[in-house]
């Protein structure tokens, strides 16, 4: 499979600090694939990385084989990655509609496809975005993105304030958006259990550094491995 983004030796952070270190992580074409932790383990320093909110201190990013380092924000989004940051960054006191339009020149068309990936954004194009409930945010900040049709999709913490039942719907939409566009995505959660049905292979990050690298099975069939992916605890050192 080839990558569609590789991180090779990537170290970032706040100033002098390093939050995250050395870190290795590919994404495949078509592929999903989880970046878990505990609080402060640095997957939103990862994600805000890529996206050239943060710039790297050393090592590479790469999308497509094009080197991702030390250019702009808006110049990573238009070179197809697409980034749903934690707080969603909506306009809330603008429309559904007009929050699209943000996002996109070809809006008319466009819409078509956002309400078929997400039916509710259907009746709710007139109303403000800090209106809506948290799901439909959600929906929302996703459909913004996708609409600008990125080649890799980051999510940061999608879960984060909702119901399980919203986010498992939410997971499905994904999964459903990702079979039929054949998108990557990598997505940082914390609900750890939501994120292993999703994802084909998971990353987790301790303190800064990738703890484990592999498929979800093995994962799942590892108790001091999920543990560490919830907690952080030192039980596990190796890649597999
Ligand atoms: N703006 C900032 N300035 C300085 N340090 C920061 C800043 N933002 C985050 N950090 C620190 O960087 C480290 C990694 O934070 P990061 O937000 O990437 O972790 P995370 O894995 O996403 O955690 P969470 O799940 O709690 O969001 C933490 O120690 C955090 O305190």
């Amino acid at each position: 499979m080839s990558a569609v983004l590789r991180l090779a030796g990537m170290t970032s952070g706040y100033g002098a600090v390093a939050a995250v270190r050395d870190l290795d992580l590919e994404v495949g074409e078509g592929e999903v694939v989880g970046l878990l932790g505990p609080n402060g383990a640095g997957k939103t320093t990862t994600l805000l990385t890529i996206s050239g909110l943060l710039q790297p201190s050393r090592g590479s990013i790469e999308l497509l084989g094009q080197d991702l380092a030390g250019r702009r924000p808006h110049r990573v989004a238009r070179m197809g990655v697409g980034h749903v940051p934690e707080d969603k960054s909506l306009f809330y006191q603008l429309t559904v509609r007009d929050n699209l339009a943000l996002g996109t020149r070809t809006l008319r068309r466009d819409l078509d496809q956002v309400t078929s990936w997400f039916p509710e954004l259907a009746r709710l194009l007139n109303r403000k975005a800090g209106l809506l409930s948290g799901g439909e945010q959600q929906m929302l900040a996703l459909a913004r993105t996708l609409i600008r049709r990125p080649r890799i999709l980051l999510i940061d913490e999608m879960s984060m304030g909702l119901a399980p039942i919203i986010v498992e719907r939410l997971f499905g939409m994904i999964g459903d958006i990702q079979r039929e566009t054949g998108l990557s995505v990598l997505l940082v959660e914390q609900h750890v259990a939501m994120a292993l049905g999703a994802c084909e292979r998971v990353y987790v990050l301790n303190h800064g550094q990738c703890m484990f690298e592999g498929a979800v099975q093995v994962l799942r069939k590892d108790p001091a491995l999920l543990e560490a992916a919830y907690l952080g605890t030192s039980a596990v050192g190796q890649t597999a």
